[in-house]
């Protein structure tokens, strides 16, 4: 089976044909840098990186696109409210998403344009739309003429008539149509800015985008991906704008990532619900905390949990087990020859998976059954090396696939996992929750901890200690 992409714009799945045999152009939106990431923001990096790791093991050549925003009402706010620049926000925030994200063990981008960097080619795009009739200026500002872009509502489903009783557009004199966007805006009073031939002032985000798929990646691209909230206006504009211009499909791919949420809203920062990386990484080792975004379809929603991911850690800790038996068990062997035939049936198990729209869920399951095998494998004493090395090398490079590293010097769960589960049990315990606070117990026992109550507090020790 080929791999199978569900394209948003279809509403199906679809075989994946690229443009160019063997290679793939991918273009991913970006952060909007004037904050650190939270989770949710987290999922669409962590879920197409592990998209174009699962295209290159597949042996496609992928060019993979991935934007910074670093111009904004939001980064002009930040900036007046700390008494910093523009671009000394940006700076930061670009530094953190890195570390962030590096920790994640997500692969460096092809190339990661920033907007501000990108500013000819915006000023291009929009005095070319203005030349074709697709955009007008009006004092100061450029509007996209969205009525006269017949397929707008396409990637959404709706229909403009649909769009225009529904939506909550502000009215605004000085457009023709409420349906119009801005793609210039004049700059306020000491605001930052940019020439052009409208005078002072920015881009608008959607415009950004489109410049830098043509810029870096050309007219048409094979997959343009972000999270759901993107589909309209988002997307639905960078279709306008770029399709207007070039008179060819912008993507033939489109792919969205479903919402972490909380209590069953989108984390999100204007709402405030949210649990930054930057935190979350100080209480959970991050290959757990990819190995939890992993652990659904990239398609659903997760309503996140501080339980979740004390399982992830569980399971996790499961692989990482595995690993090190493995490799202590074969430490001493010489065999160099592993058995081949035991290897397929796991990689032939997750490329199943994988080529089923990237189902990761799946792809981890395969990982459970190597686990599950080779410790069966592991009790046996006779058990052929060149099967144990199978196992082994199976599960490595099926878990590098999905990003996820095995550090198998030390085996098992990481101190500040381990005082993040017991902080969890007294909470449980705080709130009489006495099944939840043994079946922690029990967890932490099966990890090789053990706990000792004592009356300033709870102890703990490694049980091989
Ligand atoms: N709760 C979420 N779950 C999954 N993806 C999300 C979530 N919130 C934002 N995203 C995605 O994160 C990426 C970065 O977007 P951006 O920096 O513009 O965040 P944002 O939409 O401003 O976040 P917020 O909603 O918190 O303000 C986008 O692809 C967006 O779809
Ligand atoms: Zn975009």
């Amino acid at each position: 089976m080929s791999i199978q992409i569900f394209n948003t714009m279809s509403r199906q799945k679809e075989p994946f044909v690229t443009l160019e045999p063997g290679k793939v152009r991918m273009y991913v939106c970006g952060p909007t840098v004037y904050n650190y990431i939270h989770i949710g923001n987290a999922r669409p990096v962590v879920v197409f990186d592990t998209v174009r790791r699962y295209l290159e093991y597949s042996g496609y050549q992928v060019s993979y696109v991935s934007n910074y925003t670093d111009v904004d009402d939001r980064l002009i706010r930040a900036s007046k409210e700390r008494g910093l620049s523009v671009p000394e926000i940006a700076d930061q925030f670009i530094r953190a998403y890195e570390e962030d994200t590096d920790a994640l063990n997500v692969m460096e981008a092809t190339i990661h344009p920033r907007a501000t960097r990108t500013m000819p080619e915006i000023i291009r795009f929009i005095s070319q739309l203005v030349a074709k009739g697709f955009a007008y200026a009006v004092d100061g500002d450029v509007y996209f003429r969205t009525r006269k872009f017949a397929d707008y509502g396409k990637l959404s489903h709706q229909s403009i008539d649909d769009l225009k009783s529904g939506a909550r557009i502000e009215i605004d004199e000085r457009k023709e149509d409420p349906l119009d966007f801005a793609l210039w805006k004049k700059a306020k009073p000491g605001e930052i800015n940019w020439s052009s031939p409208w005078g002072e002032g920015r881009p608008g985000w959607h415009i950004e985008c489109s410049a830098m798929v043509e810029k870096y990646l050309g007219d048409t691209i094979d997959i343009h991906a972000g999270g759901t909230d993107l589909v309209f206006p988002h997307h639905e504009n960078e279709i306008a704008q770029s399709e207007a211009l070039h008179g060819q499909t912008m993507a033939r791919y489109w792919m969205h990532n479903g919402h972490i949420q909380i209590n069953h809203e989108k984390m999100s920062k204007s709402i405030g619900n949210v649990i930054l990386v930057h935190d979350l990484v100080k209480k959970y080792d991050p290959q757990v905390i990819r190995f939890f975004i992993l652990s659904v379809h990239y398609r659903h929603p997760i309503n996140f949990s501080d339980e979740l991911l004390t399982d992830a850690v569980q399971a996790f800790n499961r692989i990482k087990t595995a690993a090190y038996n493995l490799t202590h068990r074969l430490k001493d062997e010489t065999v160099q020859k592993p058995d081949h035939a035991i290897e397929k049936i796991y990689r032939d198990r997750f490329a199943e998976a994988m080529d089923d729209d990237f189902n990761t869920a799946n792809a981890e399951a395969v990982l459970f059954d190597i686990v599950r095998d080779a410790n069966i494998a592991l009790q046996d004493p006779d058990a052929p090396a060149g099967q144990l090395l199978a196992y082994r090398r199976v599960l490595y490079e099926l878990s590098d696939v999905l990003g996820l590293k095995l550090n198998d010097s030390k085996a098992g769960i990481l101190d500040k996992e381990v005082e993040a589960l017991i902080e969890r049990r007294q909470e449980a315990r705080k709130a009489k929750d006495f099944k939840l606070a043994d079946a922690l117990r029990d967890q932490l026992s099966e990890a090789g901890i053990i706990l000792e109550d004592t009356p300033q507090g709870v102890r703990w020790k490694r049980a091989d200690q």
